[in-house]
């Protein structure tokens, strides 16, 4: 559990003009970024370990994600439905990436393969 005065929502600052929010959005964004890079990361070892294009789209997976999230975010106080439209539309750029990846991975290691391709 997140124990009170630790969620999330409470270290939001008070803020006096838009320039000082706008100042802590940027630096929120400084922090996102790279984390969601680093998952992005995630998907092209995804992309390397799974078997087929079929197996992307993971839907027990996504639902077990969306739970999870929205748990999380009603314990750091946010609102539990935007995070969850935004993990779903996160999760969409990220499958299509996955697929773009599985491709690319794929078509690259062709030009590696020593043998001709059967048939
Ligand atoms: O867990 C997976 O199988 C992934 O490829 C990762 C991920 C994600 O977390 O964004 C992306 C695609 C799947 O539909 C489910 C989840």
């Amino acid at each position: 559990m997140t124990q009170p005065g630790k969620r999330a929502i409470d270290k939001t600052a008070h803020c006096n003009d838009m320039t000082e929010v706008r100042r802590r959005v940027d630096a929120l964004d400084d922090i996102l970024v790279p984390l969601l890079v680093e998952r992005g990361g995630y998907m092209t070892q995804a992309a390397r370990i799974k078997a087929s294009p079929e197996l992307v789209r993971d839907e027990v997976r996504i639902e077990a994600i969306v739970a999870r999230v929205r748990a999380r975010a009603e314990a750091e106080g946010g609102q539990p439905d935007v995070i969850e439209a935004i993990y779903r539309s996160m999760m969409e750029a990220y499958i299509a990436f996955e697929h773009r990846e599985f491709e690319r991975l794929r078509a690259s290691s062709d030009h590696h393969r020593e043998e001709a391709p059967k048939d």
